[in-house]
């Protein structure tokens, strides 16, 4: 092994390439929809519980926290599909290059900032 090999520890010189955030959020929206599933299936449960428990779900979902949730869980959805439809593409075996694979990555974080948007005019 050589003795000088190139080391960084800088993590602050370090710069990702947008294949690597693209890889980096899909895991992070993996992750907050496991926890979101939590919430949803308990606002479900109350809400169907008695009409009581229904206006409050309701209320819950009129209010901020209700609305930052909400919109949240839909963008994180709309990056996981977005970033799953790109996998399943590559698997096909696409977008696998370098230039390729970053363009296909920051058309789809793109995408998911518009749709976000979209969303969040929509849910507020
Ligand atoms: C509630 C629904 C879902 C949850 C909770 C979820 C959760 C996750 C998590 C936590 C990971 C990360 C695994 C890792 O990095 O080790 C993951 C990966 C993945 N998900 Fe999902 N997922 C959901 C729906 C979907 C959908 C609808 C698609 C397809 C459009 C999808 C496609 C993928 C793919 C392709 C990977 C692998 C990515 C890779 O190889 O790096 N997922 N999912």
């Amino acid at each position: 092994m050589k003795k000088q090999r190139p080391v960084n520890l800088d993590l602050n010189t370090i710069k990702f390439p947008p294949s690597a955030i693209s890889s980096i959020l899909h895991r992070v929206t993996g992750v907050a929809m496991f926890f979101a599933l939590l919430f949803v299936i308990w606002a479900w449960a109350v809400s169907v519980s008695s009409p009581e428990g229904f206006a409050n779900v309701q209320a819950l979902m009129d209010g901020l926290i209700g609305k930052i949730i909400a919109i949240g869980t839909a963008s994180a959805l709309t990056y996981h599909i977005l970033g799953g439809i790109r996998h399943g593409i590559m698997d096909m075996g696409h977008w696998e290059e370098l230039e390729s694979g970053n363009l296909s990555a920051q058309v789809v974080i793109g995408l998911w900032v518009v749709l976000t948007v979209v969303i969040g005019v929509a849910l507020w």
